[in-house]
């Protein structure tokens, strides 16, 4: 499609001329404001399969122009919600140098460093992510909200390698690791709403799930990941730093959002 970009005069602002549904209902993020919430009993700990893939896997790092990422392979899935949602990628959202805060969800208006996003697809009802992308039970998403501090070990699983995708469509195979490492310790502690990608076509397809406690990372692991990327293509003169990737908080409307815990 168009290209799109997080700022200037293809930013967020002039997505829907393009992508009608970025200016609909149910996007995201949001703020996750403490008066919106609704603790909700039924809401069951999120439970992973596979998700400790073994060195000889080898994963594909790329950069995509908006993020980095990673595929993960299809034996990775959430079992604990109404349907399979299978594993297709994981990809961040970040600030820069100059202002480590870039989280796209946030918290009684407190922005994050960054934010990971682990997107998975219902696979009982589609046969792969581009089918189930503009469904309404189409998409499962993971977040967890990072913050500046101790250094990461899991995350350096990827980011030492972060120098060989520089530039746009750059990709490398990377050994697998514990992907459930870059989550935070308790996953039965957790926001649920529903909304959108968080990008063109900002389709409204997505279960969030946003983890009450963040990880952290290095200040130096935050720097590799903010300023080693460009959004433009390797040859090119004049680089395009990728960074400050995140979407501002969206409408919340009539929605809800539940919570899995009480104070
Ligand atoms: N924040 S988010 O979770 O809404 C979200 C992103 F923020 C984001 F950047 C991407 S992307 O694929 O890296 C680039 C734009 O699609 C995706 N990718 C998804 C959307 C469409 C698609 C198709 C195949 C595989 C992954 C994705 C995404 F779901
Ligand atoms: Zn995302």
């Amino acid at each position: 499609g168009a290209t799109w970009t997080y700022n200037g005069p293809e930013g967020e602002h002039h997505w829907s001329k393009h992508y009608p549904y970025c200016g609909g209902a149910f996007q995201s993020p949001i703020d996750i404001k403490s008066e919106l919430l609704r603790f909700d009993p039924t809401l069951r700990p999120i439970e992973i399969q596979n998700y400790n893939l073994s060195p000889n896997e080898q994963l594909t790092l790329g950069n995509n122009g908006h993020s980095v990422q990673i595929s993960l392979p299809s034996k990775m899935h959430i079992s604990s919600l109404p349907h399979r949602y299978t594993a297709a990628q994981l990809h961040f959202h970040w600030g820069s140098s100059g202002r480590p805060s870039g989280s796209e969800h946030t918290v009684n208006s407190k922005q994050y460093a960054a934010e990971m996003h682990v997107v998975h697809f219902n696979s009982d009802k589609y046969p792969n992510m581009s089918m189930a992308v503009d469904k309404s039970d189409g998409l499962a998403v993971l977040g967890v909200l990072i913050e500046v501090g101790e250094f990461n070990p899991a995350f350096e699983q990827f980011l030492r390698f972060i120098n060989g995708i520089k530039y746009i469509d750059q990709r490398v195979q990377v050994p697998g690791f514990n992907i459930r490492a870059l989550l935070p310790a308790r996953l039965d502690e957790f926001y649920r709403y529903d909304g959108s990608l968080t990008t063109p076509p900002c389709y409204p397809s997505v279960l969030w799930t946003i983890f009450r406690n963040h990880v952290t990372i290095s200040r130096k692991q935050f720097l590799d990941m903010a300023t080693a990327l460009y959004s433009s293509h390797a040859q090119e003169s004049s680089p395009v730093p990728l960074n400050e990737n995140f979407r501002k908080p969206q409408l919340v409307d009539s929605r809800v959002v539940l919570v899995s815990f009480k104070e």
